[in-house]
Order: C-alpha cells, then structure tokens, then sequence
C-alpha cells in the first residue's frame, strides 16, 4: 500500500500541510525540533488513531487550538481508501471513505504502518505495559476485533479497579462477579489473539534474526501470561481457569484494592539460546532483537492483510552501523513505501536508496527539496 497524499491541520506545530508523497522513499531532513518526528507521528496518528509516544491526544493539537485534523489517501490493493481524522477536547472522530465509523475499530486498518523509532529498543529492555502497548497496537491493526475487544476489556477492568479502591468494597462481592463474566469473556479473547500473534511474530523474527546475527544465536519470544496456561486454543477452558483464578484472587484483590489477574499484566519475554535479552543481553544484542522484532511486523502484516505496510523510520538509520542498515534498506526497498526522518543526508548511506524523493522541513514547513 501507499500513501499518496498527506494533509494535517494543527497537528503539533504544523499549521496546514499538505503534502503528495512522490516516490517509493521520501526523505525528510531538517534540524533538531522542525517537526520531523511530528510528520511521522502524524501518520502513524492516521492510522491508529493513537500515538506511539504518548497517549494523550491533547498534546497532538497544536498548542492555542483545539483540534487538529488529519487527512490520508491510500493507494491499497483493491483501490483507494480515504482516511479522516479529527482530535479534540470531546474526543475523536473517524471517517472511512467519507463515512463516519462508530466504532474505531472499523477505522484502523485502512492503512497499515510500522515504525521504526529511537525508543523501540525500550520494547526489549522496558517494562512489560512498553511491551503490552507493543502487542496491542501491532495485533489491532491486522485484527480489527481486538482493539474492540481490549476497549471493552479497559472499561469493566476500570469499573472494577474503582469498585475495589472503596472502603466497604467487599460489601459489593455481588456486583463484581457481574462484572466478572464480561472481564473474563474479554480478557481471554485478548489472550488467545496475543498468543497466536505472539507465535506467527515469532515464526518471523527468528529467522531474520538469524540472517541479521549470522545465525549464532537463537530468538524466541514466549508469551508470559497471568495465567499458568500452556494451551490457549480452547477457550471454554480458558475462560473456567481465567474465572478461577479471579475467583482465587477475591480476598486479595479486596486487601489490595486493585484487580490482580488478567491480561492487563501480562508480558513478553525475548531470550536468546533461552536466555533473557532483558537481562542478559549485550547493548547489540538488545538492539538486533529489536530491529528483528520490528522486522518481523511488516512481514506479518503482509502475511495477514495481503499488503506490505507503510515503513515509518525516525531518525534511526544513523543508529545502526552500516550491515544492519543495509539489511533494512535491502530487504524493503522494492516493495516497501518508506518515510524516513534523519538530520542530515551525510549520516546516513542515502545513496542505496533509489527512487527517493527529498523534503526540507523547517519550523513546521514541509517543501520539497529538488536536488
Ligand atoms: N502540541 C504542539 N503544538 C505546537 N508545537 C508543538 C507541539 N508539540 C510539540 N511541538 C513542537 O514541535 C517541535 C518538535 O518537533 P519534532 O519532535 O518533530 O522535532 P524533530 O524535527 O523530529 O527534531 P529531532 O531531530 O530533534 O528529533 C518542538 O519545537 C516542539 O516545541
């Protein structure tokens, strides 16, 4: 897929832009803090209607606005998709083809993206809610179902967070195991998805982690759920030892005042040769499972939507040497549209990239560079 043309309105610090993307690579360069980071955001915004760096939709409107408006237009498969966008104080709204979607979740996936930005490698070395934020936002762009099911699943886990926080909590033991059977219906879905998602991704990062390592090394990922559960295809069992579990948990949660059990505490592990990256791992180890982990995303989502996404690089190719650069740029460059922010063209081995049209941005100004 591609995306042909880009317009925002109030978007951080861009006043209007709009912009038509012109080759296969667009190359954006310009000094620190012009908005290079924004456009990519922007897009990214676009698509999944949530940011990679924050989760606060106010700090996307321009500052003395109170909305910013996002715009795409989408070359797909099938034909073209029109995105619309609009962030407020009252919150979003989406249109798909000029048509406005109730539910975000039949918005996301008209257009598919993956970043590559400086924090990724907080994915290996972070907390387990980076890596959480990492899995829901990949699995809910291939699997529309989900994000549906994971908003529904915040709102009774909040319910439930706010009714154990109260003193007398425990005189309220009925109104939470009404609440139980939906927290339990939706978590073990979000369960399920994140298991065999957890399993393709694997299937592909080690592979290109080993192309990446020269096969040294093994990757695996393992999905470290709250729940003690090797299979998670069958879910009426899963659903009994999920109710089970929570059922167990009662007396603590009300001690605790907080809900201990569900998939909003779950991780991701990354080993390698059955080692933790995370603990155990060298500062090129953790960068290489990284790179391969978001290598892997795009092979995924071809694999699951029949398209190759939008690659969306952040100033992150003058931090890799020279062979992993190459590998990233070889392996897409054919089929892969790509945005890619960098301060200046001499960090980077621009020369490899053909078909790359050049754009200047300064103080949220994009014009295109002619050179
Ligand atoms: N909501 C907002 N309204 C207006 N301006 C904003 C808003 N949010 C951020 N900015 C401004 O955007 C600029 C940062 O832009 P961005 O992060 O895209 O920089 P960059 O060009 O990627 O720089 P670097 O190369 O340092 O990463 C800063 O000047 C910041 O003050």
């Amino acid at each position: 897929m591609k995306l042909n043309r880009l317009a925002l309105r109030h978007y951080r610090n861009y006043g209007e832009v709009n912009l038509s993307t012109q080759g296969r690579v667009n190359i954006f360069i310009g000094n620190n803090a012009q908005g290079k980071t924004n456009l990519l955001e922007a897009i990214y915004v676009l698509a999944l209607t949530k940011s990679h760096r924050t989760s606060k939709d106010r700090e996307l409107i321009a500052w003395n606005e109170d909305k910013a408006v996002l715009h795409g237009e989408i070359e797909r498969k099938y034909g073209e998709c029109k995105l619309d966008l609009l962030l407020s104080a009252q919150g979003k709204k989406a249109k798909l083809n000029g048509l406005e979607q109730r539910k975000l979740s039949d918005y996301v996936g008209g257009l598919n993206v993956v970043m590559f930005a400086p924090e990724d490698l907080e994915i290996v070395k972070g907390s387990p809610g980076v890596r959480r934020r990492f899995l829901d936002m990949e699995i809910a762009q291939v699997e529309p179902s989900y994000l549906h099911n994971l908003l529904q699943y915040q709102k009774v886990l909040n319910q439930r967070n706010q009714l154990l926080k109260q003193p007398n909590a425990s005189k309220q033991s009925a109104l939470l195991e009404v609440w139980n059977e939906q927290f339990v219906t939706y978590g073990t879905k979000i369960m399920q998805k994140r298991q065999s998602f957890i399993e393709k991704l694997e299937k592909w990062a080690s592979a290109i982690h080993a192309g990446i390592a020269g096969g040294k090394e093994k990757l695996q990922l393992h999905y470290k759920a709250s729940l003690d559960v090797e299979d998670f295809t069958n879910g009426t069992i899963l659903f009994d030892r999920f109710m089970i579990k929570l059922t167990q948990a009662k007396e603590q949660e009300f001690r605790r005042g907080t809900t201990l059990v569900g998939p909003h505490r779950d991780d991701l592990t990354l080993s390698l040769d059955g080692r933790e990256v995370h603990a155990y791992g060298s500062q090129g180890q953790q960068r290489t499972a990284a790179l391969s982990l978001k290598l892997a995303e795009i092979e995924l989502i071809a694999e699951e939507v029949g398209e190759y996404p939008v690659l969306l690089l952040d100033d992150v190719l003058s931090e890799l040497d020279r062979h992993r650069q190459t590998q990233l740029i070889e392996t897409f460059q054919d089929k892969v549209q790509t945005f890619i922010t960098t301060t200046g063209v001499e960090s980077v081995d621009l020369s490899r990239w053909q078909d790359a049209a050049f754009f200047h941005v300064e103080n949220g100004q994009v014009t295109v560079d002619k050179r």
